[in-house]
């Protein structure tokens, strides 16, 4: 029988159980699909309606008059597209329809996103008094931070925001940093010494240095913080993976990118919430725990530095020729320097110190692992490796040992200061960089203006791989940063790159990552040849697009690799070696004990 010539047989049969669905001709499944589309398309447009009308998701920004826009999908605009490696997506629809500077829509916000060279920095740096805020993030700022504690990069612009980027930006200047020059030497060696030995106690040659760089950096900067010492050989091991490992999820979790749905659909906040922002709360307490350590730390000094100095008084004694190195050091701190010149709230300070802790952490480390996987290739990696070691000897009368005792000082050598910025240039860490907020209209060529209150990307990666800027932008070559006669070439001709962002909100710790990727480079330079690891799949993919682990993250953090190291000059490495055992070590161990 069919279906269709008795209806009324066929729902009374179907309401018995009498038949199954699957008796039903194609042309009535198809209608009843159709109905059923239709009708929830209209139940969600009316639940859509009713929900924007009580405040749970908000009206779509208006378009922007003037400014290109991609088109998009109803509602949902351009998410979808955007979901994963955006800078690619907005190279690949800059070059498709011809526009420098357009707009999309990621579901109720439209962004503009800018893209050449030439457009970011007419935008970034001509017109930095009015782009100069950062927008507020849903998942950011009102759930990860919920006690308002933000780094200074995703603070917006206001009177505490001044104030907290004075403080960085006058600690962390090259005069101030120059004060830093023997700590760093210090916590460089020190770094060097634990990896020649885990090298020998593991017996085996290769390893994965971005846990190495890590250390370094996070060392270096809880030192200038607070004046506190992690101890890396024993107990803080476990503390310093804690720091990385929750600090590297905050990143994920603040991602700007469209990935982190429910800052652009504000109705995801009330829908699949409890998972996201118990991992956000649970973040925040584990961050909480080490930020008041390491501040109760610098307190507690402060007071007994108070103490001893009454009691010296009392005594006459100058206690302070017994001090070790670090104890010097710490009244150098910023928190011990910012607590008693207090022009600072103590949330201010506590931002800053999250900052420095926080900031670097991985963008820094990420930025040498990538240099050390170029220098490891088969191909190209050993003449880089010879030009670079060459250059930085000649800078030093050819003598190993010279070199290595001024590597902090990063002026000495042009040729490892441009592999430095062709690392930075070709890597790109953050390709969309950090967002910004207009707290003022920008007028372009005198017609086009983006309104106060707009939020814009940049999309570093192609600003850096610009071909009109940059010839055969996908091929690694630090001699592009060098003039004729091997100088490096000057700034004012041009900004570098946009790694580190540009214009007001640029980069506060920029100096500091170039001190440390500078004293690394040459340290890993004089003492190692770097090589390719033994299993192919363990090689360093050089296409950080390709490397990529987390392609709907704000950042490039590329997947695995290992590198192979051997001594480059066998007398010079055990000479390292000896002399940090003999000058170094017992400073660090008193340190340690009195901790
Ligand atoms: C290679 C390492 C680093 C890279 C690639 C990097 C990159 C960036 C980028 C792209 C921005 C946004 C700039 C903009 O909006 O124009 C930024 C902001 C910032 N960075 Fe870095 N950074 C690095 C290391 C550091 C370090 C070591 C510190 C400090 C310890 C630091 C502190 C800051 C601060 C405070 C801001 C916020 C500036 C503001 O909003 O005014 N960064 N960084």
């Amino acid at each position: 029988m069919c279906v269709l010539d008795q209806p009324h047989e066929l729902i009374w049969e179907i309401q018995n159980c009498r038949v199954t669905p699957t008796l039903l001709s194609f042309p009535a499944i198809v209608t009843m699909v159709w109905i059923t589309v239709v009708f929830s398309c209209i139940l969600v447009l009316i639940l859509w309606y009713f929900l924007s009308s009580i405040g749970l998701v908000f009206n779509q920004d208006s378009e922007i008059k003037n400014i290109p826009s991609i088109p998009g999908l109803p509602f949902f605009g351009n998410t979808f597209d955007t979901l994963s490696n955006p800078h690619l997506k907005y190279q690949e629809w800059c070059q498709k329809y011809g526009y420098d500077i357009f707009q999309v829509r990621i579901g109720t916000k439209r962004i503009v996103i800018v893209n050449s060279y030439d457009s970011i920095q007419k935008l970034w740096t001509e017109n930095c008094s009015s782009n100069n805020s950062r927008p507020v993030l849903y998942t950011f700022h009102k759930v990860l931070s919920k006690n308002a504690l933000y780094t200074i990069g995703t603070t917006p612009f206001g009177q505490s925001f001044k104030r907290k980027k004075k403080t960085i930006a006058s600690h962390l200047n090259y005069k101030n940093l120059y004060g830093y020059n023997e700590l760093i030497q210090r916590e460089s060696d020190l770094a060097m010494y634990r990896l020649m030995r885990d090298l020998f106690s593991n017996r085996c040659n290769e390893t994965d240095l971005l846990k190495f760089f890590q250390y370094f950096h996070l060392q270096l900067s809880v030192y200038m913080t607070y004046g506190y010492q992690l101890d890396l050989d024993h107990s803080e091991k476990e503390l310093a993976d804690e720091i990385i490992e929750v600090e590297n999820s905050i990143i994920k979790i603040r991602s700007h990118t469209s990935s982190n749905l429910q800052d652009y659909f504000p109705i995801l906040r009330y829908l699949n919430s409890q998972n996201k922002y118990q991992k956000a709360n649970l973040l925040r307490e584990r961050r909480q725990v080490y930020m008041d350590k390491f501040m109760r730390f610098t307190m507690n000094q402060m007071e007994q530095k108070k103490f001893n100095e009454k009691r010296q008084m009392k005594c006459g004694t100058n206690m302070r020729n017994q001090q070790c190195f670090y104890d010097r050091n710490m009244d150098t701190s910023l928190v011990s320097h910012n607590l008693t010149n207090a022009k600072l709230t103590f949330s201010e300070l506590q931002s800053i110190c999250l900052t420095m802790v926080s900031a670097g952490l991985d963008n820094t480390a990420l930025n040498l692992n990538y240099l050390m996987g170029q220098f490891s290739h088969p191909t190209k990696g050993p003449s880089l490796q010879t030009k670079a070691v060459n250059e930085l000897l000649k800078c030093h009368g050819n003598d190993y040992w010279e070199a290595w005792c001024h590597s902090e000082e990063e002026s000495n050598c042009n040729y490892i200061m441009a592999l430095i910025h062709e690392t930075l240039r070709y890597f790109t860490v953050l390709p969309t960089s950090l967002p910004r907020y207009t707290t003022r209209d920008i007028v372009l060529n005198n017609s086009v203006v983006i309104p106060q209150g707009t939020t814009l990307f940049m999309n570093a990666w192609y600003g850096n791989h610009d071909e009109k800027k940059f010839s055969h932008p996908m091929e690694f070559d630090p001699e592009r940063y060098l003039d004729q006669e091997g100088n490096l070439l000057s700034n004012e001709k041009g900004l570098f790159h946009f790694s580190f962002g540009a214009g007001a909100r640029m980069c506060s710790g920029s100096k500091l990552a170039l001190k440390e990727m500078y004293v690394i480079i040459c340290k890993m330079l004089l003492l190692f040849e770097i090589g390719p690891p033994s299993a192919e799949e363990m090689l360093a993919e050089l296409d950080p697009n390709k490397s990529n682990k987390f392609p709907t993250s704000s950042a490039i953090e590329p997947r695995k690799f290992l590198v192979a190291l051997k001594p480059r000059n066998p007398l010079f490495y055990q000479r390292v070696s000896r002399h940090i055992q003999q000058t170094l070590l017992e400073d660090y161990k008193i340190k340690m004990q009195n901790k």
